[in-house]
């Protein structure tokens, strides 16, 4: 007798719904927190160069902070800008109590060292959590860290949908400092089997394969296919590319080819609408957090 296996049906997560609910909680909390200490928490953005899609992110990224109830403040630099000029900018915002946050947006331009910058940013303002202190503290589990806001997304995607992800087996794939490496490091804090792909995986199907839960952050689109997937895993598609299509337009998809995952994947992530607004919601989330630690540093 042929055994007939029934398709799943993949339930795909509202990044956008969650990190409503993220924006919102975290405007409370600013509004408390302005109530308790008469001071608005400030995030400063800088971008180098004119890349459009840079430009688009964090201009909603400004947007998303007004309406979280905190103070933007934005650094547009030429492409020309020097390291030297860079880094006494981020000095200067390092120093000045009106801003809990700073944001380097990457890439920065060629010639511009990028370690040099963000090991440049005072550990308590880094909100990117990419600085050797809060990567250590993570890797530590010690508090007062900062954790990286997409890493971070990615697990309160996870957690809502998990009661409990002790003893599962997590793949990442992908070893970014931004991405892959911290989430591992979050994944494995929550009791997981972590297993890392990465560009020198001799087989990343066959390791993939194995995830109950699969994130993929490569930049490398639609590289996950049918295969990769174990049945029923939850999959977080960090990945985020722009494509041209027939008509003239252009769309975005992930690293995982969508239309695949769907009847095998438990739960999945889409591209838009996944991680994107929850890096965002979390980006403000740490504005906060940073906000706070500041004031420990005063007492
Ligand atoms: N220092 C630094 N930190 C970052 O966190 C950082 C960075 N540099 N450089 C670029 C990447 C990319 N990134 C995104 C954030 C939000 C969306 C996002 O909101 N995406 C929407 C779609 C937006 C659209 O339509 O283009 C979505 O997925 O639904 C995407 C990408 C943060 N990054
Ligand atoms: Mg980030």
């Amino acid at each position: 007798m042929k055994t007939q296996t029934s398709p799943i049906q993949t339930k795909i997560i509202d990044g956008k719904a969650h990190a409503a609910r993220v924006t919102e909680e975290i405007r409370e909390k600013v509004s408390l927190f302005q109530q308790h200490h008469q001071t608005t928490p400030g995030l400063a953005v800088i971008l180098v160069g004119n890349d459009p899609a840079s430009e688009v992110y964090v201009r909603n990224k400004a947007i998303q902070t007004h309406k979280a109830g905190m103070r933007s403040f934005m650094h547009m630099l030429p492409a020309s800008t020097s390291e030297a000029h860079l880094l006494t900018l981020v000095e200067r915002l390092n120093n000045d109590p009106e801003i809990h946050g700073i944001l380097v947006q990457l890439p920065l331009p060629e010639g511009i060292n990028p370690t040099t910058i963000i090991q440049g940013i005072a550990p308590h303002k880094d909100v990117d959590g990419l600085h050797a202190t809060n990567a250590g503290k993570l890797a530590l589990n010690l508090p007062g860290g900062i954790i990286p806001c997409t890493p971070l997304g990615c697990l309160l995607l996870l957690q809502s949908e998990i009661e409990s992800m002790r003893g599962l087996h997590a793949v990442v794939v992908g070893a970014s400092n931004l991405v892959g490496k911290p989430m591992a490091q979050l994944l494995l804090q929550q009791g997981c089997t972590v297993s890392i792909a990465h560009i020198d995986t001799r087989n990343p199907a066959e390791i993939a394969q194995q995830g109950d839960i699969l994130v993929v952050a490569t930049g490398n689109k639609e590289l996950v296919r049918r295969h990769w997937i174990k049945p029923g895993a939850t999959i977080i598609d960090v990945g985020i590319t722009r494509i041209p299509t027939e008509d003239g337009k252009t769309r975005l998809v992930g690293d995982v080819t969508f239309e695949e995952a769907l009847g095998v994947a438990g739960r999945i992530t889409p591209v838009p609408g996944g991680v994107g607004p929850m890096t965002i919601a979390c980006l403000l989330r740490n504005t906060l957090t940073a906000a706070e630690l500041q004031l420990d540093t005063k007492d």
